[in-house]
């Protein structure tokens, strides 16, 4: 068995890849995300009440479905970034990174010796599928996809060397994190935020990298696309819930 194909990955290149922010945090819904005709999931760590045991619940949910999961850790933790990996997480995605040094630690966390510090789980893990998957140690990096967040000034000052950090695969822009570190709280579409976004955007590309972000508004999903953001994450699952609950209500007890 050779090491799982990553199609998220694979599919940086192409064009714009739609997303949704997985945050129930549970197989059974992520699962029901993965039939609806999004390319990819955002599996939460961060923000979510997610816990190893449930990210592996949502992996393993979602892998029927031509629909890519995408796991954000809550930190920097290489333990954390260890046990997502031996889970089997092929695309990861970590918040709050500010320098290309923080890059490049993070790069060494999901390598093996002597490119990183990774540690081996070999058969225990499902990353191997239990042993099953040979020389996964020599090349489950050629299917691992690094994704890193610029959220605040220095991230966006750093843009361009964090991007063109080697083993970094794509730079997520938090617009709700940067408009918040630059005193824009709540506000991600000031021009000063918009500026920095599309700055982001362009320093990653000039690194050869691909660019993301969270844009639950239609009219900024579109602009983002139009600007050339190559995935996208158009909507927060627990916020569509919420709006369709509250617009049932609405139609039969009116806007009380
Ligand atoms: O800063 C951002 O924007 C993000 O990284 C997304 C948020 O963390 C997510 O919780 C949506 O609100």
């Amino acid at each position: 068995m050779q090491v799982p194909h990553n199609p998220f990955k694979a599919s940086l290149t192409g064009d714009t890849r739609y997303g949704c922010w997985a945050g129930f945090a549970t197989g059974y819904a992520g699962e029901i995300l993965a039939t609806t005709g999004f390319d990819w999931l955002l599996i939460d760590g961060e923000h979510a009440p997610n816990t190893v045991p449930t990210i592996l619940a949502q992996l393993q949910a979602v892998a029927a479905y031509p629909c890519a999961p995408v796991v954000r850790a809550v930190s920097h933790d290489p333990a954390l970034i260890k046990q997502l990996l031996d889970i089997g997480t092929q695309t990861l995605m970590i918040p709050m990174v500010d320098t290309a040094e923080q890059a490049a630690q993070l790069v060494a966390a999901t390598r093996y010796p002597p490119q990183g510090f990774r540690g081996v789980g070999g058969g225990l893990t499902r990353a191997t599928r239990w042993g099953e998957v040979e020389d996964y140690m020599t090349t489950a990096h050629e299917e691992l996809c690094l994704i890193v967040q610029v959220e605040s000034r220095s991230g966006v000052d750093n843009a361009e060397a964090i991007a063109a950090t080697p083993g970094v695969d794509a730079v997520f822009v938090g617009p709700f994190d940067l408009s918040t570190d630059i005193g824009h709280i709540g506000n991600p579409n000031h021009p000063e935020v918009q500026t920095m976004i599309r700055h982001t955007l362009d320093a990653t590309h000039a690194a050869g990298k691909a660019a993301g972000i969270l844009a639950p508004v239609e009219e900024d999903a579109k602009r983002y696309a139009d600007w050339g953001f190559d995935f996208i994450a158009v909507g927060i699952d627990i916020s569509l819930l919420r709006q369709a609950a509250k617009e049932t209500v609405a139609r039969y007890k009116g806007d009380k």
